[in-house]
């Protein structure tokens, strides 16, 4: 087979034309389905169910007669359930990542390493599911008494993007099945196939029918989505995704007030000062800006150096930047995949000639690379980038790297904090006093010190503005799917004198 066409160890993981609806693989009502083509060669991969609103409503009624009985069972009998889905996705995480390489385009190695990011959601809910205490409250009234018991939301509708195909929808179903409810999850239309595995893995990891349903559509997705949102059923919407498409989702959600968790976009400030260390700031820089070929939401966007540094930072970013090699994500030595599609390529071209008109100058990269393929993007630096400048207000998600100069603290924050979104953000310094000073004043849900890398199941993650709201992963993640009820207990007299 050439190297687009991955052979899978288990070719039953490939979902074609079937969701995954009442613990049954199954077709749209309507026969539909619409194409997914590869980003690397631009081929056709296969076909996916294109689920109508009806279709949608048949997931949610399936999900709907779950909850009753999935919300009794214990937690620790949740947690089995989630350890035995870690464990066949780490026993088949091979599979799942070439699923991933194929309908994504990241590198192997890498979506290698996303399947365990993704897998160990699991891991750390499954641990979270038997430990979701209430408190024992002292009451203000003689003779009651107060405590509280976290009880699941409901039915749950996750949306989530093509960017992390695996990680994305485990670290919503992860603690949503922790917290006892049950969920439709909508694929994204460009990569369905790796969350439709994930489902089949649900199924002989014996989840009971309903509680896991995952549905596809592409060019239904606003209908599936209005029917999500809209649902008097559905509790609770997760969604990680544009802010554009978050606040139409959070408009429609209004209808029935549900509780809502939005992982929106970003636009990472990423400042290297003077007394940094370099070889720490140029490697922080290279993963933050550059992983996924750019396509993370919480990618460096915006890299501010400080005057004293910006020159040799600048030579020494652009020279490991030269040493990338980009192809297709088989290919062996290859570390940067293709963008996901030509509305991808069509934004990171025009950032990177808004800046040169401009004035800005690249450095490194710069244009397309059709010799590779439609999809391809040359990794690009450019220097003396300026507010003014598109990429400095937009997050470009793709492989581009603007440097701007600085000169002392207070513009670089005043400037960082101009955005209307607050993701991530990122700072190198030695100087403990600043690192403080720093990290509390940027207007960003979370702040990586001296490091490029913050993604763990264990830390919170989530944003701030138009960056969204609602933390996934952690020991927070769980309570995003749960209600605290409180019960006063009255008449139960007062403590007995001793
Ligand atoms: N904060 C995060 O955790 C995070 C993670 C990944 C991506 N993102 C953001 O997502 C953006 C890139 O992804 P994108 O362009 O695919 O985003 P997008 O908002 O267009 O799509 C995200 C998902 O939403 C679905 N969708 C689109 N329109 C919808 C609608 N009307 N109703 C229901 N679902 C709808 C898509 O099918 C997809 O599955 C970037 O801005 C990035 O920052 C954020
Ligand atoms: O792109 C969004 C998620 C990235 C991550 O979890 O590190």
């Amino acid at each position: 087979m050439s190297h687009n066409v991955p052979k899978l160890n288990d070719p039953s993981l490939l979902k074609i034309n079937v969701a995954y609806v009442n613990g049954e693989w199954v077709k749209a009502k309507s026969g539909k389905t619409f194409e997914v083509f590869d980003p690397s060669s631009g081929k056709l991969i296969g076909t996916a169910p294109e689920f109508d609103a009806a279709d949608t409503q048949n997931a949610i009624d399936a999900a709907a007669a779950a909850f009753p009985l999935f919300r009794t069972k214990t937690g620790r009998e949740r947690s089995k359930l989630l350890r035995k889905w870690y464990d066949l996705m780490v026993e088949n995480s091979e599979d799942i990542a070439k699923l991933i390489t194929w309908e994504n385009g990241k590198p192997f190695a890498d979506a290698k390493g996303e399947v365990a990011y993704a897998a160990s959601f699991f891991e750390w809910f499954s641990e979270e599911a038997p430990r979701q205490y209430g408190d024992t409250i002292p009451a203000t009234i003689a003779g009651n008494r107060v405590v509280t018991i976290k009880e699941p939301v409901g039915v749950c509708g996750l949306i989530t993007p093509w960017n992390f195909p695996a990680a994305m929808i485990t670290r919503k179903i992860g603690p949503a099945l922790a917290a006892g409810c049950t969920v439709v999850a909508k694929s994204p239309g460009e990569t369905p196939f790796t969350s439709l595995a994930i489902a089949e893995l649900a199924h002989r990891a014996g989840i009971p029918k309903g509680v896991v349903n995952v549905i596809s559509a592409l060019k239904n997705t606003p209908k599936v989505g209005e029917v999500l949102t809209t649902s008097p059923t559905i509790k609770k919407v997760s969604f990680t995704g544009s802010t554009g498409v978050g606040k139409l989702l959070m408009k429609q959600s209004s209808s029935t007030l549900k509780k809502l968790s939005f992982e929106l976009g970003g636009n990472a400030p990423f400042i290297v000062f003077n007394d940094a260390d370099l070889d720490t700031a140029v490697t922080g820089a290279i993963t933050s800006k550059f992983r996924s070929s750019g396509q993370t939401c919480v990618c460096a966007n915006r890299l501010f150096i400080q005057s004293g540094v910006y020159d040799e930072f600048a030579q020494r970013f652009a020279a490991k930047v030269k040493e990338f090699k980009v192809g297709g994500g088989y290919t062996e030595g290859v570390t940067h995949g293709p963008l996901i599609h030509d509305r991808a390529i069509s934004k990171v071209n025009a950032h990177v000639r808004d800046a040169e008109r401009k004035g800005g100058k690249v450095i490194q990269g710069g244009q397309k690379m059709p010799e590779l393929g439609p999809n391809f993007f040359q990794p690009t630096v450019i220097t003396g980038m300026t507010t003014d400048m598109a990429l400095a207000g937009e997050e470009t998600f793709g492989p581009v790297a603007g440097l701007f100069k600085f000169d002392s603290e207070e513009e670089v924050i005043k400037i960082a904090n101009s955005a209307d979104v607050g993701l991530a953000g990122y700072f190198f310094s030695k100087d403990i006093r600043r690192v403080y000073r720093v990290a509390e004043a940027l207007e960003v849900g979370m702040v990586g010190v001296n490091t490029g890398i913050i993604s763990d199941p264990a830390a919170p993650f989530g944003g701030v503005k138009e960056s969204g709201f609602g933390r996934e992963g952690s020991k927070y993640g769980v309570g995003e799917y749960q209600v605290v009820k409180m019960i006063t207990y009255g008449g139960m007299g007062q403590p007995l004198q001793k």
